[in-house]
Parts: structure tokens; sequence; C-alpha cells
């Protein structure tokens, strides 16, 4: 079996996720539910847990990718993009999706249970899984981002590398040096 998709959710994001799981069995793509559990007896169950749940299994490698969703979907990938190789992109569009593939070689897709329809969740969530990242240009951004996790985790400095990346002039570079203040 292939690596699962694993989903994560909190009280408002679960039944979009279970919407999300009725498609992926009907297309027998194996997942991995992360939980939360709708019990209407307990209070509202806390994202960051669900999302860490997900994140992890991404960050480690061992998920294909990630579903987390919460009511706006914000606080689910805020929390996610705390792990180290987590690129979640929150999607309200099917071009977003599409877009975030493409460019960002997105590896968890955040989606708010109150803010889009089923259908619509459904047609972002089946462009997530289709679309391939482009590479080419856009790994020079990529490695942008993996060094300055290199820098959080590792302390390294990375602003040198940044800079070789960088293709565009001094006066860009001297913009980007600004930036990380
Ligand atoms: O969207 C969210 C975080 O970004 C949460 O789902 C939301 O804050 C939960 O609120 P409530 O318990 O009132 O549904």
């Amino acid at each position: 079996m292939g690596k699962r998709i694993y989903l994560g959710n909190d009280t408002a994001g679960y039944e979009l996720k279970m919407k999300c799981i009725e498609y992926l069995e009907g297309k027998k793509i194996p997942y991995a539910d992360c939980g939360s559990e709708n019990d209407p007896d307990i209070e509202s169950t806390r994202y960051p847990f669900f999302a860490a749940k997900v994140a992890a299994a991404v960050s480690r490698g061992e998920a294909r990718c990630g579903i987390l969703i919460c009511g706006t979907g914000i606080g689910i990938s805020m929390m996610a993009n705390k792990f180290r190789g987590v690129r979640a992109a929150l999607c309200t569009s099917t071009y977003l999706s599409k877009m975030t593939r493409m460019h960002n070689d997105a590896n968890i897709l955040c989606m708010g249970g109150k803010t889009i329809g089923e259908w619509e969740a459904l047609d972002i969530l089946e462009t997530f899984l289709n679309t391939e990242y482009d590479g080419g240009f856009h790994d020079g951004s990529l490695n942008l981002i993996k060094e300055a996790e290199e820098y959080m985790y590792n302390g390294k400095i990375w602003e040198q590398e940044a800079r070789k990346i960088s293709t565009g002039s001094l006066a860009d570079a001297e913009i980007f040096d600004r930036s990380l203040g």
C-alpha cells in the first residue's frame, strides 16, 4: 500500500472532513484519520492538537500529504506550518489549490469548514491531489524556505546562501537584507 493521506480537524471542521473521507473512499485512496471525532458530549476540540498529528506525519515523510480543516482553515494552517518541511496552504478556491501545488509544492491542504461549501471543497481537494509541482524556478524559492528552517532549527546563518539563490540585482539583495532585519 502506498503512503496514506493524513486528515485532521477540530469540531468546526468535522463535517467537511467526513465529506473528504467519503471522497477518498470513493476513489479508493488510502487515508489515516487523526481526529477529532465529533462528540457532542465534549467541549469543542482544539485544532493545534490535530494539526500537530498530521503535520508531524508529513514532516517525517510518513504521509503522502495532509488535509486539515478547522472553521476558517487559518488556525490549523498556522500550527501545521510550525513543523519542519511542512508547507501547509489554506485554499479557498480551485485556482489557489492548483497554484499552491504548482508553485509551492504544498504538502498539506487546509480548508475552512465554515467558509466553503462541500462541492467547492471537493473540487479543491481533487485539484490538490492531481496537480504536480512545476519545479524549475520555484525550486529557488523553496530552497529559501528550507534555509530559513535550518536557521530556525539549527541556528545556521543562511543569509549568504539566500543571496546566492536570489537572481535579482544588488538593489533586490539590499531589500532582501532589510527584510531580514
Ligand atoms: O477556525 C478556527 C481557527 O482558525 C476554529 O475552528 C475556530 O476558532 C473554532 O471556534 P468554535 O469552537 O467557536 O467553532
